[in-house]
C-alpha cells in the first residue's frame, strides 16, 4: 500500500470493486493479408476494476481471442493495433499496454501484472519441461516459494503426481490446468483466460470457475473469453457480448440474461438449451468486408433502414450499454 492510494489495500473487495484496473478505449486490431485486411477488433472501450470478473462471449471468430493477444502485445507482425488500454497499478504508474512496447510489457507486464491462460495451452508449453519445473521456474522467477507447486496444482484441480509429466504426457484437460497453474504462479493482478474450461468435465470445469470467482473476491481481476454462456451466468459480474469485432452490449450479467437489450445477445441466449434451443439464424459476415453499419442487421429481426448507419453504444437503463438503434425494451424502470 502507498500513501497516495485513497482506497486501502486491506479495504473489503466489495470497496476494492471501485477502483478501475484496465480501461480500454477504442482499441483497434488489424490483419494486413496478402489482399485484404482483417478487422479483428473494432473501436473497443471497456472498463475493467478491481475484484470484477467481465466475461466476453460471442461466436466464434468474433475477435475475443484478439483482444486478449492485443492487451498482451502478442500479436503477430501483420497486425496493427491503435487505441488505448491502460492499466492501473497500486504503486506503480501507469502504463499504456498498446503504446508501451515489448520490452515493457516483457518486463513489466505479461505473465506478472498480467497473465494469461491461452486457448490453446498444449501448443503454448515447453515441451522439454516437466509441469513441476515450468511451474517452479515461474515461481521463482517472481519470487515466489518453490513449493507451492503442489498447492497450486490442487488448486487448479490437478494431481501434484502429474505434475512430473513432460506436455506430451498430458491430457487436453490436464495442459488446461497446467496452464491455469502457470498463469495464476505470479499472482497477477488482471487475469486473461481464454476458454479455460476446454476439456474440462463438469466437476473440473466448475472447480476452475470457482477458483477465478475466489481471485476477483479477493481484489484480482479476471476477463473470462468463453463460448459457455452457463459458465458465464454462473460467475461474471458482468458480461460483454462481441459481434464482428466489437462489443454490441455490455450490462452486468443478472440484467443480460434477464432481459438482452441487443437483439444479437437476445439471438444467442434463445440458443441455449434450456431456452429456445434455436441457433442464431445466418451466418456471421466476414472480417474482411464488414458493412459501415451495423453488421448485425442482415440477421436482425428488429432491423430497418436506420441500421446502414453505425450504432454507437449508448448506456441501457439500469446500467450497461448497448450498440444498436432499435434496442429490445428491457423493462428496467430506473
Ligand atoms: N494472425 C492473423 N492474421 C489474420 N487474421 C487473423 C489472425 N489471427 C486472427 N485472425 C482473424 O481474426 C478474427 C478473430 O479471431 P479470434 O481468434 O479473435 O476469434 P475468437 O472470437 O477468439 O474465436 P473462437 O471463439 O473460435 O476462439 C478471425 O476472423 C481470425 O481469422
Ligand atoms: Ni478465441
Amino acid at each position: 500500500m502507498t500513501t497516495t492510494e485513497s482506497v486501502p489495500a486491506e479495504a473489503s473487495p466489495r470497496a476494492a470493486a471501485s477502483q478501475p484496473l484496465l480501461a480500454v478505449d477504442g482499441l483497434g486490431v488489424e490483419f494486413q493479408l496478402r489482399d485484404a485486411r482483417v478487422r479483428a477488433v473494432s473501436d473497443l472501450s471497456l472498463t475493467i476494476r478491481a475484484g470484477e470478473l467481465l466475461a466476453v462471449v460471442g461466436e466464434s471468430g468474433c475477435g475475443k481471442s484478439v483482444l486478449a493477444h492485443a492487451l498482451l502485445g502478442l500479436l503477430p507482425g501483420n497486425a496493427t493495433t491503435t487505441g488505448h488500454a491502460v492499466l492501473h497499478h497500486p504503486g506503480a504508474d501507469p502504463v499504456d499496454l498498446v503504446t508501451c512496447g515489448q520490452r515493457q510489457l516483457a518486463r513489466r507486464v505479461r505473465g506478472r501484472r498480467v497473465g494469461l491462460v491461452p486457448q490453446s495451452p498444449a501448443t503454448a508449453l515447453n515441451p522439454v519441461r516437466t509441469g513441476r519445473r515450468l511451474l517452479a521456474e515461474t515461481l521463482r522467477a517472481h519470487g515466489r516459494d518453490r513449493a507451492d507447486t503442489d498447492r497450486l496444482a490442487v488448486d487448479v484441480g490437478l494431481d501434484p503426481a502429474d505434475l512430473d509429466r513432460y506436455p506430451h504426457e498430458l491430457s487436453g484437460g490436464m495442459a488446461q490446468r497446467l496452464a491455469t497453474a502457470l498463469a495464476l504462479a505470479p499472482d497477477p493482478s488482471l487475469l486473461i483466460a481464454d476458454e479455460p474450461t476446454t476439456g474440462l468435465d463438469r466437476p473440473l470445469v466448475d472447480h476452475t470457475l470457482d477458483l477465478l470467482r475466489r481471485r476477483c473476491d479477493t481484489g484480482a481481476a479476471v476477463v473470462l473469453i468463453t463460448h459457455d454462456l452457463a459458465a458465464a451466468r454462473r460467475v461474471a459480474d458482468t458480461v460483454a457480448v462481441m459481434y464482428a469485432s466489437r462489443i454490441v452490449e455490455h450490462r452486468d450479467t443478472d440484467q443480460l440474461f434477464t432481459a438482452p437489450a441487443h437483439p444479437y445477445a437476445s439471438a444467442l441466449l434463445d440458443a441455449l438449451p434450456d431456452r429456445a434451443f434455436r441457433p442464431v439464424p445466418g451466418d456471421p459476415p466476414m472480417l474482411t468486408a464488414l458493412p459501415p453499419g451495423c453488421a448485425f442487421a442482415p440477421r436482425c429481426p428488429r432491423r430497418t433502414d436506420t441500421c446502414v448507419d453505425r450504432p454507437q453504444p449508448t448506456p441501457v437503463t439500469g446500467g450497461g450499454t448497448v450498440a444498436c438503434h432499435h434496442p429490445i425494451p428491457t423493462g428496467a424502470t430506473t
